[in-house]
Order: C-alpha cells, then structure tokens, then sequence
C-alpha cells in the first residue's frame, strides 16, 4: 500500500514535471518567436527546459571562456529560462561598461538577493534611489581616503597580530594554513571598520554577540561557496523543489547574518557611542546618523544589507588575492626575491613596511596587479542586467537580458596580452606600465568598471598589497620538503 501511493506520488511528479517543461519550451517557443526579428549574438542552442546550463560546469567562466573562443567575443546563450549574454573582449567589455552603462548597469533580481539581504541592499540593488542612496554613503562617507586614514593605526595592529601569530605558529610546526589566517584577518579589518571591533584574532571575546561575530567568517565563506546564483535563479518554475539545497542554505545564513546585525544595532542604539565626534566614528555610528536624517533612504534593513555587503565583498576577496600572490610567489622564487629586494631597498630592516611606502613598492604592486589579470576573484564581476534594448558587437541585446563581463577571458586573450598564461609582473613596469584596474583600462578589470565598479577598490587593494609587503618583509616561504615550484597546485 505504501509502496503503490509512494508510486503514484512519483507518476505525479513526473507527470507535473513533463507539464512544467512543456510550458517552459512553449514561453521560449514565444519568446523565440518575438526575437526572430533580431540579430542575437551566437551561442549553443541548449535544452529544454535547462537551456546551456549544464555547459556551466564547476568553474563557469572557464567553460564560458572555451565556448566564446568557438563562438566569438559576445555569446548569448539561454541559462534555463534566463536569456544571457556572455562578452568576452576588451572592445565588447567597454560597450557595456561604459558606452551603454546606463543601459548595462543594474542587476538581475536573485534569490540571494531576496532571502540572504531582504532585497535591501546595495550590491543587488537594481538602477534607482536604492543603490544610488547606498552607493554615494559607501563612496562619500565610508570608502573616502579621509575615513580609511582614520583607521590606518587599526590595520597596521591587525596586520601585525597576523605576522605575530603566524610566527608563532612556524615555530612549533612546518606547516601555516595561509588561506584561514588571512581570511580572519581581513575580516578583522572590516568588522573595525564597521563596528570598531575586532572580532577574529586572539584578543576577542568569546561570549554573545562576540562569539556569534567570530562565527560569522565562517558563514561569510559559506555564502562565498554557495555562490550568488542558485538554480531556482534559472528555472523559477522550479524554485520550490530548491533542487541545488541552495536556498535552504542561503535562508539560513541570512537568519544568522539578521540575528547578529539586530543586536548590535540594538545594543549600538543603546550606548552614546554614535552621538561621539566624527573621528571616533565607525560605519555602524555613520550609517545610524544618515538614518536619523534620512529614514526611508537608511531603513534597518537597508543598513542591514550595506553591513552584509561589505563583510561578504571584502574579506574572501582580498584574503583570496593575497593568497593568489603567495601562490604565484611561491612559483616564481626569483620573483619573490626581487620583492624582497625591493622591500630591503625602499624600507630598510630597521622597521616594518607601512601603507605609506606602497607607492615606492613598484615590483611588488606590479606582482599585485600581474597575480589579479591571471587570477581574478570575481572572474565574471557581479550579473548585470540590461534595462532597454541595445546593441553590442553588432548584436541585438533584449531589455531583461542578463550580462556577464568576462573579466578572467578578457585577462587571458592572447590577442591582448603577449604571452597571456604566463607570470611576468615586469609587463606591468614596462610595456603595461600604463594600465591599472581603476575602471578605464578594459583589458585589465579585476574591479570591474562604470558605475557598479568595486565600492571599495582603494582599500581592498590597499589590504592586498599592504599585507603581502608585510609578510615578505617579515616571513621566509618555503614550500613544503619534497615539493617543488611546478608542483604548487594552481587549481581554482
Ligand atoms: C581585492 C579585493 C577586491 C576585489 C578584487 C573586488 C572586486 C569586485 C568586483 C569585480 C565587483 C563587481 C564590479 C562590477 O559589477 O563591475 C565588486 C563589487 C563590489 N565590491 Fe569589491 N572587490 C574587492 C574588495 C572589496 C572590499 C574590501 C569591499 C568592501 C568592504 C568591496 C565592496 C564591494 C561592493 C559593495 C560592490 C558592489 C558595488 C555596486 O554594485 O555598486 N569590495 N568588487
């Protein structure tokens, strides 16, 4: 009895699923029928219902970057249900950057978006008074060099409490786990900046919401490994069987991430500490006084939002940049012996290197940028979604369509950078000298560019190349007894 109802109950869904790919195949059938008139970019066909998704593969921007090499530097392709356009080109890169920003600029709706952030923050935030509200208090009065200098004394303890731990550590043992310890500590840098504690490290405390705040890191790298895009992005219809457990997971991170912000908030609420001079601000006390003027525009769940934005955006990257460098460095030992070189020549051994002597690192800036062209951190930048119809490469782009910049295919061209696959940081002080990733410079984009570029690309390349300064000054690397340079896995 239970065998046969357990039966019927799978003849059912198979019967509702064979009705949903029908319906789907008839929509696209439609839709296919009103855009026969344009000229869209090339692509695979794909199938029904889940259109090219399983092309995807683990790593999308490789397997995105294959297919552009057979179908060219503007590919449209159909993820599940959603209409997707793929560049892959300087030229092409610039057309929706720049040229059609207002066209390219806002960014599809996700779930991501909707469970982890309640649709209230900034980096999912589509074109309009939202993002424009968060974006200019991210940039006037949080990312602006006046602010980060108030909080230069806080970065240079917590860089040191790194090298002092990893020190420690290598004396007992042979082995450092890189990836966790620098993890922490650019966490430890944001949650200064935002709440003026530090919450990862060996000096934090470790009951309420302090404990929870150490534990959140953990959940940052959760959502970092979840990824922004669940399959119910692609195939609504589907969304409520959650078929990748993504929002299950997702829902449950932004219950943590909303039981943490509460608290502090409400305990922030509850102190005079917001009321103090603006010098002894932080981004908590900031976004708190926007909202005492301006209700609508800072609601709690705006200021939530910003806050989650900022934790997740800011430490994986710049903690996975620097490890990036280690690799690369660990690869190319002359090249970490000219930095050091560099390093004994403009610092001497008398102190330790600080923000204001990167300006002179120029070998070791050059390592930095040279490290993000191979192995950039947000390889296809964040979704974009187009807003009217438009035109990029010769193709016809839909309003709706959603855009990636192919920023790691773009850094890899052969036809824009000579010897692309290999480690050459001189290119940088030489025949690249001229290129950096503010934005203007398409062929190089590891903060991407226009108006969604990085909020705080001044400072997570400040964490970047502040902290690989600090451990080559400080710390010997070596690979582990039997391992040589070829056998450093470079695996994404
Ligand atoms: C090396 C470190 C970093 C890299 C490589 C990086 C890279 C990026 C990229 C590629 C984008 C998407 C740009 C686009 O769509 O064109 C982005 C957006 C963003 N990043 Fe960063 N980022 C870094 C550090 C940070 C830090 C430290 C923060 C803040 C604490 C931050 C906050 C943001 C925000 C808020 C956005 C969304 C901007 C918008 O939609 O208007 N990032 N970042």
């Amino acid at each position: 009895m239970v065998a046969g109802s357990t039966h019927k109950y799978a003849q059912c869904g198979s019967n509702a699923l064979a009705g949903i790919i029908m319906l789907v195949g008839l929509i696209q059938g439609l839709e296919a029928l009103g855009n026969r008139k344009l000229k869209l970019p090339p692509g695979p066909s794909g199938l029904p219902l889940i259109g090219s998704l399983h092309l995807l593969g683990k790593l999308p921007h490789q397997s995105l970057t294959k297919l552009s090499q057979k179908y060219g530097p503007v590919i449209g392709l159909r993820l599940g249900s959603v209409y997707t356009v793929v560049v892959s080109s300087p030229e092409t890169a610039k057309q929706i950057l720049r040229t059609q920003d207002h066209i390219f600029a806002s960014r599809p709706s996700t779930i991501t978006a909707e469970v982890v952030v309640d649709d209230s923050d900034l980096i999912w935030a589509p074109l309009g008074e939202r993002w424009e509200t968060l974006r200019k208090a991210c940039t006037t009065q949080l990312f602006s060099l006046k602010v980060l200098g108030r909080f230069k004394k806080n970065r240079e303890e917590t860089a040191l409490r790194l090298v002092r731990n990893i020190i420690q550590e290598s004396a007992g043992q042979t082995v450092v786990r890189m990836d966790r310890k620098l993890v922490d500590q650019m966490y430890s840098n944001l949650t200064q900046l935002l709440f003026s504690e530090c919450y990862r490290g060996t000096n934090t405390g470790t009951h309420g919401v302090d404990n929870e705040a150490r534990h959140l890191v953990d959940i940052i790298q959760e959502v970092m490994q979840i990824g922004p895009l669940a399959l119910g992005d692609f195939i609504p219809v589907l969304r409520k069987l959650d078929l990748d457990g993504k929002e299950t997971r997702l829902r449950a991170v932004g219950n943590k991430f909303r039981k943490f912000l509460r608290t502090v908030t409400r305990d922030r609420r509850g102190t005079l500490q917001g009321a103090g001079p603006e010098s002894n601000q932080d981004f908590l006390d900031v976004l708190l006084s926007l909202q005492s003027h301006n209700q609508q525009g800072f609601s709690d769940a705006r200021i939530r939002g910003v806050l989650i934005d900022l934790m997740t955006a800011g430490s994986e990257t710049s903690a996975n940049s620097v490890v990036w460098v280690i690799a690369e460095l660990m690869r190319h030992p002359e090249s970490l012996r000219k930095v050091q070189s560099e390093l004994d020549m403009v610092v001497g051994s008398d102190r330790l290197v600080n923000e204001s002597d990167i300006p002179q690192l120029k070998y070791l800036r050059a390592v930095v940028k040279e490290t993000q062209r191979l192995h950039p951190v947000s390889p296809l930048l964040i979704a974009r979604q187009s807003i009217a119809p438009a035109t990029v490469g010769g193709y016809d782009i839909p309003s709706k369509t959603q855009v990636f910049v192919n920023a790691y295919a773009i850094m890899r061209d052969p036809s824009v950078w000579d010897d692309p696959l290999d480690f050459l940081p001189e290119r940088f002080l030489t025949t690249c000298s001229h290129i950096d990733g503010s934005g203007h410079h398409y062929q190089f984009l590891p903060f991407g560019s226009g108006r969604r570029k990085c909020a705080a690309s001044n400072l997570g390349l400040l964490l970047v190349e502040a902290t690989v300064g600090l451990l080559m000054q400080t710390c010997d690397f070596f690979l582990p007894e039997g391992m040589s340079c070829e056998d450093v896995s470079m695996e994404e």
